[in-house]
């Protein structure tokens, strides 16, 4: 497992923005749509592409196009949903899955409620979008549940992971096709299993908290 965290100076600046409290709801989903475009774009450095044959208004010329079929996208709802735009943006070809998975905030296990994935998806390249990596256990069952269907490698984009995620992570997929791309690394989990400093419940923030 590979993880990588983009060092930039505009990630910095938008996810303090977004981690700010009084940063209101429609603020922090355009920050967040911002901030996975700015992530998308070193996360799909290995997109499969072929070599292509086109026709310019002048010559014949050799391009890039991505190979079919084109990528998975599969965000992790609620809030991953959140973060479905800032990537089809720059991936409009990308197919689109779709997980509903919660973390029950006693046990800290996690629940699959929803699922909407090809069968069958065999040698497929995919992308995870799930904000918040805290105690691993979400992106743990997603990243099984994808190998399960046959997917060949699976990337990860995510704001913030906890050093206790990423170590139970990178123990538990040891030798897995994985990467996981991040705008940091936070300090640690509290009591309540919140990353610190964090920016709290990333799915309550962009779609208001639910009972
Ligand atoms: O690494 P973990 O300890 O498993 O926690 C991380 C998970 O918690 C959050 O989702 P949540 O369960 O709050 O669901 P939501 O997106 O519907 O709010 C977050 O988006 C991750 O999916
Ligand atoms: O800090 C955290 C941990 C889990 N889920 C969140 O949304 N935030
Ligand atoms: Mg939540």
């Amino acid at each position: 497992m590979r993880v990588l965290v983009v060092d930039h100076p505009l990630v910095a600046h938008k996810l303090t923005v977004l981690r700010d409290k009084n940063t209101s709801s429609p603020v922090f989903r355009l920050l967040t749509e911002e901030l996975v475009t700015l992530l998308a774009y070193e996360a799909t450095r290995d997109v499969r592409v072929e070599t292509v044959s086109i026709e310019t208004p002048v010559t014949t010329t050799e391009g890039t196009g991505l190979v079919k079929p084109t990528p998975l996208v599969v965000p992790i709802l609620r809030a991953g949903l959140g973060m479905l735009e800032g990537m089809t943006r720059l991936v409009p070809t990308a197919e689109v899955g779709f997980l509903g998975m919660a973390r029950n905030e006693e046990t800290l296990e996690a629940i699959t409620y929803a699922e909407r994935l090809p069968d069958d998806l065999t040698g497929r390249q995919v992308f995870v979008l799930d904000p918040m990596l805290a105690t691993g256990g979400t992106l743990r069952e997603a990243i099984k549940f994808l190998f399960a269907r046959g997917a060949a490698d699976i990337t990860c984009i995510c704001l913030l992971a906890a050093p206790e995620g990423l170590a139970t992570l990178q123990e538990e997929l040891d030798g897995r096709n994985v990467t996981i791309v991040l705008a940091s690394i936070d300090e640690k989990l509290n009591e309540k299993s919140y990353i610190v400093p964090g920016l709290g419940d990333a799915g309550d923030r962009l779609y208001g908290v639910v009972g």
